[in-house]
């Protein structure tokens, strides 16, 4: 078993984007994101942190605007327009979830889709299955550089993504379709789920339940890819993956935290610098 490592794939690639961040400042062009996260979520905040910590080593201009809970969907919607129209800023993310009582769907609708670096307006959703992506979601982007760094070869191979959510299983499954893979979506109601599980040559895991994929989910030799995200009753980080189960079948498997997560931040980063450029030939 070799463990993918996307913290320091992270880290290698946030020096390589330092170098063109300069180079792109050369051209009086500097890569500017915008965050707005509205409410308290605990999990949110250390995120966010996280993504002006590595936004602001990258030599971006980076802001976070924080707003209280009961914010209106209205005043949201007027600040998404403000910033549409403000050109210091290449990405606009809105962390997810919204409280309640705020349209998600009304919110992603009103981003600019050009500086929508999340990928989640339904314009990008369309620009990548047609063939054509401009912005994509994160997460799935970077699994796609993760298995590049590491030599999987996609051709022809079974892939199967467990999560059919618009920002993981959809977009990662057209990624891989991308790459000549043969594609199984799996969610909740999928049945004889550990016997499915069990034919593919990669198993991308984005279910959300901690510890679901035991070593009887998986082929030996299988590439693994957990973007679980979960909190075991220690309050401990853990994935969707058993992970101590399941590495000795994975040839390649990535850990949590440290695999998806911090490639994630990593590929917000990289569309909000390719934004940016994309504004120099623009005019
Ligand atoms: N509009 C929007 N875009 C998002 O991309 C988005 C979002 N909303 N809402 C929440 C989720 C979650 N997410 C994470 C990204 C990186 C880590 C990350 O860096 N994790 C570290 C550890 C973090 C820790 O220790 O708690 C790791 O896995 O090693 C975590 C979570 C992005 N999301």
């Amino acid at each position: 078993m070799t463990l993918i490592d996307g913290k320091a794939l992270a880290d290698k690639m946030a020096i390589a984007l330092k170098v063109k961040v300069d180079d792109l400042k050369n051209f009086g062009v500097t890569p500017g994101l915008i965050v707005i996260l509205v409410g308290e979520n605990p999990a949110s905040q250390v995120y966010v942190r996280n993504k002006e910590r590595r936004a602001t080593a990258a030599g971006f201009n980076s802001e976070v605007i924080r707003l209280a809970e009961e914010t209106t969907e209205t005043d949201l919607l007027a600040l998404i327009a403000e910033l549409n129209a403000d050109g210091k800023w290449h990405g606009i993310l809105v962390q997810l979830p919204l409280p309640n009582h705020i349209s998600e769907e009304k919110v992603l609708l009103a981003i600019d889709p050009d500086k929508d670096v999340d990928g989640f307006h339904p314009t990008n959703m369309g620009r990548l299955w047609s063939g054509n992506p401009v912005m994509i979601p994160s997460t799935p982007a970077g699994i796609m550089v993760m298995l590049d760094e590491y030599g999987v070869d996609l051709e022809g191979k079974t892939a199967l993504v467990i999560g059919r959510s618009n920002i993981v299983g959809k977009p990662m499954a057209q990624m891989l379709l991308d790459k000549n893979a043969t594609v199984t979506i799996a969610h909740s109601r999928t049945k004889n789920l550990s016997e499915l599980a069990k034919q593919a040559d990669i198993l991308v895991v984005a279910i959300g339940r901690g510890n679901f994929v035991t070593a009887d989910f998986v082929k030996k030799g299988a590439v693994v890819i957990d973007v679980g995200m979960n909190r075991d009753e220690n309050g401990k980080l853990i994935g969707d993956v058993k992970f101590d189960e399941v590495e000795p079948l994975a040839s390649l498997i990535t850990p949590v935290p440290g695999g998806v997560g911090p490639m994630t931040i990593t590929m917000l980063m990289e569309q909000t610098y390719e934004a940016a450029k994309r504004t120099l030939t623009k005019n």
